[in-house]
């Protein structure tokens, strides 16, 4: 999948090196209008009452037309109840992403906190991002230079959203910890050592698997594999019960037997409460979200 996303990578740049100052200028100001970022870290947080949790995805199956907005709504609005920590919505240039229009809806009828998951290589991805409405946003260090991802986390932050990292090596992971990362997702298909990966991490980081996650067993594998949380999308398409789903993956996520799982590779029961220092310490956050920092990267 790497070749796609160079490729996808590539073109995203070509097209924001060609957005006009004026287009930024307008973006800034609907950053100030938008509505303000929630907590997204907290609320994946692992704890000993829900040590693993569910970001539900909303995207259409590939090839497919995107739903009609008002379905769209309704599910969302499903997941939420069904028990997701958190919704995903990917952007186009992902198969089945449903981009800045299915964002703004979300966000306009209150679930979250969301995260926006795009091949993100410009800052002006991000302040689209925010101004529809997004807490967190994903980034891929593969794809960025180093002056890239830094700029791009702290841009994120001063934006008020947590940068999620996807990473795919080990490379990757000690990039992650070098800009204090506090949420890191993995491929669990073409990263299949991310357990490995997992466990350089400071325990205080949040990670997330994603792809493939189909049922409450692979919610205990997650766990088992030191996950605090799954990303869980094409599954939720496939089946005539998505609520019914979700519900019983977020069951599992609180069940004690994936405490017990949790526990064996990461201490659960203390993330929760070093979570809150780590909050209180963690570069960028507790600025109020339109702080204005440095373009680093256009
Ligand atoms: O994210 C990618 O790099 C990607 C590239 C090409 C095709 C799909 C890609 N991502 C798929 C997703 O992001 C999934 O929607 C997400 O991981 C959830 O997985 P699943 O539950 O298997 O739909």
């Amino acid at each position: 999948m790497a070749w796609f996303i160079d490729e996808v990578a590539q073109r995203v740049r070509a097209a924001a090196r060609q957005v006009p100052d004026q287009e930024r200028d307008a973006l800034r100001r609907a950053v100030q209008a938008a509505p303000a970022p929630r907590e997204f870290y907290r609320a994946l947080t692992p704890s000993p009452q829900r040590p693993i949790g569910v970001i539900g995805e909303i995207r259409s199956l590939d090839g497919n037309p995107a739903p009609a907005p008002e379905y769209i709504e309704a599910f969302t609005e499903a997941l939420s109840g069904g028990g997701a920590a958190a919704i995903s919505v990917t952007a186009p240039v992902i198969p089945g992403g449903l981009g800045l229009p299915a964002l703004r809806r979300a966000r306009a009828i209150g679930v979250g906190p969301l995260l926006y998951r795009d091949v993100t290589v410009s800052a002006v991805q991000l302040l689209r991002a925010r101004a529809a409405g997004a807490d967190a946003v994903s980034l891929t260090p593969r794809i960025l230079s180093d002056v890239e991802l830094e700029a791009l986390v702290e841009r994120a932050r001063s934006l008020g959203m947590e940068p999620c990292l996807e990473v795919e090596s080990e490379s990757d992971i000690t990039r992650a910890i070098g800009c204090a990362a506090r949420v890191v997702v993995a491929d669990s298909r073409s990263v299949t050592d991310y357990p490995q990966l997992f466990e350089q991490l400071p325990y205080t980081c949040v990670r997330v698997v994603r792809r493939g996650v189909r049922s409450p067993r692979d919610v205990f594998t997650a766990a088992r594999h030191g996950a605090g949380c799954v990303i869980v999308g094409r599954a939720l398409l496939e089946t005539d019960d998505p609520v019914g789903l979700v519900a019983r993956m977020a069951t599992a996520g609180r069940h004690p037997a994936a405490l017990l799982m949790a526990e064996r590779i990461a201490h659960v029961s203390d993330h929760a409460v070093d979570a809150t220092e780590y909050t209180a310490q963690a570069p960028g956050l507790g600025h109020p979200p339109h702080a204005h920092a440095q373009e680093g990267t256009r």
